[in-house]
């Protein structure tokens, strides 16, 4: 696991836990917001697993062309792999019935299984159960063992230590001298809420080593929307109507994300810091895909 980088406390729990899972014979769901690094910590998984020597298969069931899904299954190897299915939650009932077909055929196999399967998700698996959009005899297979994998607004503790990795990897990448960051942007950089998560940071860090290679990063390099990412307690409560006015969608949004942010991703906590019932808040997440 010498790649999943973070110190923070929900790293560190995600780190002991996973050479257990891997030794384990079992559906695993990772669960978390898009770029995250839910596909690396299932390539962590696969190579802990009894599959190592195998392949590691990914399908992204989002928007996937018909009988690519039929396509993929039949394509696996009769020995060991892993399937990394990105986003199961999209799958459709044909799907989901040719997949429970896969996996119910290793039920006599001597363990290990050769084929295992990890899936991700960054939608509420239960809900879509309960909807009758997921079946439920597939989600208990795939799910025996669900991680969650933390926003990294909530594990800004590993921000340092993954900027300075990005920052080498890129300048590493395209032969370029990597940026350095001065303690005002870093400042920046952590009052952030990342809604892109760490391919986000990645991609800012990639942008900032091939536009300036070589410089001492600040705030007037960073981009608008970090600029203006201040925390809740800067932000003044009669704020007044910039000039150039504002996106009042957006700004909802925002600050639906920063209520979630304070409360720890608890929604009963973040519909009160925001004055509005619970089941307000829930409709207005789904209005704006925010995923609580
Ligand atoms: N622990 C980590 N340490 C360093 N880099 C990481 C770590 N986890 C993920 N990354 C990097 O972050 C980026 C996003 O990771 P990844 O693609 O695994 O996320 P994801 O949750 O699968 O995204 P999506 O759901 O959008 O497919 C990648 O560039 C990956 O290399």
């Amino acid at each position: 696991m010498k790649n999943l980088i973070g110190d923070s406390p929900a790293m560190r729990r995600l780190r002991n836990t996973l050479p257990l899972v891997a030794a384990a014979q079992v559906g695993v769901l990772l669960r978390g917001e898009p770029g995250t690094g839910k596909e690396s910590l299932a390539r962590a998984i696969h190579a802990a697993s009894a599959q190592r020597s195998g392949p590691f298969v990914t399908f992204a069931c989002t928007g996937a062309p018909p009988e690519a899904f039929a396509r993929t299954l039949g394509q696996l190897p009769s020995g060991p792999a892993v399937l990394y299915l990105d986003e199961v939650g999209e799958l459709n009932a044909e799907e989901q019935a040719r997949l429970l077909f896969a996996i119910a055929g290793q039920d006599g196999a001597v363990a290990p299984a050769p084929l295992r399967i990890i899936a991700a998700t960054s939608q509420d698996l239960d809900g879509l159960v309960r909807q009758g959009r997921f079946r439920r005899d597939l989600d208990l297979r795939l799910c025996v063992v669900p991680l969650e994998v933390p926003p990294l607004r909530e594990r800004l503790l590993d921000l340092p230590a993954l900027t300075a990795q990005f920052i080498a990897q890129a300048a590493q990448r395209h032969r370029l001298e990597p940026v350095r960051l001065k303690p005002s942007a870093e400042r920046l950089l952590r009052r952030y809420l990342w809604p892109g998560n760490l391919r986000e940071l990645a991609n800012l860090c990639e942008r900032l080593v091939i536009l300036l290679p070589g410089t001492e990063i600040g705030p007037e390099n960073l981009p608008s929307e970090i600029l203006r990412g201040t925390p809740p307690s800067e932000q003044a409560l009669g704020i007044a109507l910039p000039p150039h006015g504002i996106d009042l969608n957006d700004l909802e949004a925002e600050l639906i994300r920063q209520a979630l942010s304070l409360s720890g991703g608890n929604k009963s906590r973040a519909a009160r810091l925001l004055g509005l019932t619970r089941d307000t808040l829930l409709y207005r997440l789904q209005k704006h895909l925010i995923v609580g």
